[in-house]
């Protein structure tokens, strides 16, 4: 199952925490991980390979959102930062109309995440 990470940069320390916190989760031989650059990265040196589109404000919100669109990417962590604004935020609103389109499970924040991650545990 490929799962995408997005934070913004005020979430951005929280999602790491979320992801260590998650780690026997996350390195299961059935999960895959994909990212925003920025954040991407960031979960790189954490130690969980994360394979890397563009950042979020070039264009990485919709490069996933094709990838939920055509089936690839099956669950998306978007920590979004709901106190700041953003260049992007067609792309940003594109990517959950995607996931909603496609009935594709997304969190925007870490309660929900943490729910649909523990629900994918169980099927692991
Ligand atoms: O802007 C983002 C999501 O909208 C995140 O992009 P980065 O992970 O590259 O910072």
């Amino acid at each position: 199952m490929e799962i995408a990470i997005i934070a913004h940069d005020g979430k951005k320390a929280d999602l790491i925490d979320f992801l260590i916190k998650n780690e026997a989760v996350l390195h299961h031989e059935k999960i895959r991980l994909i990212g925003t650059g920025t954040t991407g990265g960031k979960a790189e040196a954490a130690g969980f390979k994360t394979q890397r589109m563009l950042s979020g404000p070039l264009g990485g919100d919709a490069q996933i959102a094709g990838r939920v669109a055509e089936g690839i990417t099956q669950m998306v962590f978007f920590f979004k930062d709901p106190l700041s604004s953003h260049p992007h935020e067609a792309d940003i609103n594109m990517l959950i109309r995607v996931c909603d389109v496609h009935n594709v499970p997304l969190a925007t924040n870490e309660a929900t995440a943490q729910l649909l991650l523990d629900a994918i545990a169980q099927q692991l």
